[in-house]
């Protein structure tokens, strides 16, 4: 095991002090390095790391202005800006210490020192060492995470005029910070959009932090968005900041944030309001500065009508809203689509780049799509990846909806998987995507509905 004063650079001209020092710290120390040459502090550290470096302020003979201290530890601190130096000053030059603190020194002891005092600042001096080791490394792996967190989901793809206005109030209003809320059905894009608001704010280089509301239990709501102190409650083992701490200086997305009840619904607008938290179990406050993205796929202003949402949380998150149309809206983005996905899982499942039948185009452009891009999505992963031809053709796009004139479903030509999986979709469209309510009307339990989504590929 590691002693705690880990390595130390003793560095004074004087042998006898060199010889004390090294005796009484090597016994707390792993290793002691003692020298008495300033002039080879470079090389020492260039070539090797010290958890703490005990510098003394004068070398020349008779000199005590402590210019020469001064100018070794600017250079430490040059070569390790978070080198911890403790200096090694005369009796009745604590005025100099002081100096020599604002200068970047860690710490000072007075010679002749007191050997339980200088163990006690060097161990600190440790910690110190330490904690900005962990502090450093902390800010690399936010940085790391950060850049993870904030990669684009590629293109927003569309250039059908509903399209282009979106794009046209995102050049507006990105770089304001202004509060966004994005309406549209299940997979229009609302999380690409939110993130590509993100990409052309002036906050890009801070996070971006999804947060699933309708995932989010009534119990850990608090906890989870406003962080919890240790103790809080039974599982609060340890101190946890919550997403919108997380998310300070960044962006917040609010996904599903109709799926909020009214308690939870009044717990955010008091945050809104104040724009600041205070974690579970503490009473201090906490100023946040984040820009806040919301998106739902229910008719946020009927339940407003309803009382299901309350107004003034409305008039909170809504500065600006977009609109994203569904994709049966917008056939002409289909073509665009087809393409972008297609070069996406050709390269992902090492194909050679595909090309589609203008009938497939024309048959995708037939359907009405009610699990939107995403489910466009998915036709064309598992298209491509079924496909033995280098042109996908209407029959790579069996599993579509076929309607007879009047424009109903005709079952007869399905199998009961492909049944199933339209019953779904008729029930999620009918209550806007309210999972809890089509799993009612179908006879299901959120979870088994759940576990049909996915196998579906919804
Ligand atoms: N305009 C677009 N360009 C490229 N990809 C898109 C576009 N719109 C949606 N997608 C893709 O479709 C999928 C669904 O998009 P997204 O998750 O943003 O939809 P959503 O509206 O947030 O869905 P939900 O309401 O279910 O949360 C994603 O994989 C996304 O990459």
């Amino acid at each position: 095991m590691s002693k705690e004063l880990g390595k130390i650079l003793i560095i004074d001209d004087n042998e006898d002090i060199l010889l004390a020092a090294k005796m009484l710290l090597k016994k707390h120390a792993d290793f002691v390095q003692v020298e008495k040459n300033p002039g080879k502090i470079p090389f020492l550290l260039n070539n090797d790391t010290y958890d703490v470096i005990l510098l003394d302020m004068n070398f020349s003979k008779d000199t005590t202005s402590g210019k020469e201290g001064f100018h070794w530890l600017d250079q430490i601190l040059e070569i390790d800006p978070n080198a911890v130096v403790v200096l090694i000053t005369a009796y009745g030059d604590v005025e100099m210490a002081v100096r020599a603190l604002r200068a970047g020194a860690t710490d000072f002891v007075l010679k002749p020192w007191q050997n339980e005092k200088l163990l006690a600042t060097l161990s600190s001096a440790v910690r110190l060492k330490k904690s900005y080791k962990e502090v450093e490394n902390l800010k690399q792996a936010k940085n790391q995470l950060t850049s993870e967190i904030n990669k684009p989901f590629g293109e927003v793809i569309g250039n059908s005029d509903s399209m282009l206005r979106v794009f046209n109030i995102i050049n507006k209003v990105a770089s304001t910070d202004a509060n966004i809320l994005i309406l549209g059905e299940n997979g229009t894009g609302k999380e690409v959009i939110a993130r590509a608001i993100h990409q052309q704010s002036l906050r890009k280089d801070n996070v971006f932090i999804n947060v699933d509301m309708g995932s989010i239990t009534e119990s850990l709501f608090e906890s989870e968005l406003f962080g919890h102190k240790k103790g809080a409650f039974t599982d609060a083992k340890e101190e946890r900041a919550g997403r919108f701490e997380i998310a300070n200086e960044g962006s917040l997305f609010l996904d599903e944030i109709g799926n909020l009840s009214m308690s939870l619904q009044s717990k955010l607008l008091t945050v809104l309001q104040r724009r600041e938290i205070t974690r579970v179990g503490s009473n201090k406050q906490i100023p946040i500065d984040i820009r806040l993205i919301c998106a739902t796929n229910m008719p946020l202003y009927e339940m407003v009508e309803s009382n299901e949402f309350r107004q003034d949380l409305l008039y909170r998150i809504n500065t600006v809203e977009i609109h994203l149309p569904p994709l049966r809206d917008r056939a002409e983005d289909i073509p665009q689509l087809v393409d972008h996905f297609v070069k996406v899982y050709c390269k992902k499942y090492r194909k050679p780049l595909l090309r589609t039948a203008p009938a497939a185009i024309k048959k995708l452009q037939k359907y009405h799509w009610p699990g939107n891009v995403r489910e466009l999505q998915h036709a064309l992963e598992r298209a491509i990846i079924m496909s033995d031809n280098e042109l996908l053709q209407p029959t790579d796009f069996q599993f579509l909806v076929h309607k007879n004139e009047q424009g109903e479903v005709d079952l007869s030509e399905y199998d009961l998987e492909t049944v199933e999986k339209m019953m779904i979709q008729k029930a999620i469209s009918r209550y806007s995507g309210n999972i809890s309510k089509a799993a009612k009307s179908l006879g299901l339990t959120r979870a088994s509905l759940y576990r049909r989504l996915e196998k579906h590929g919804l």
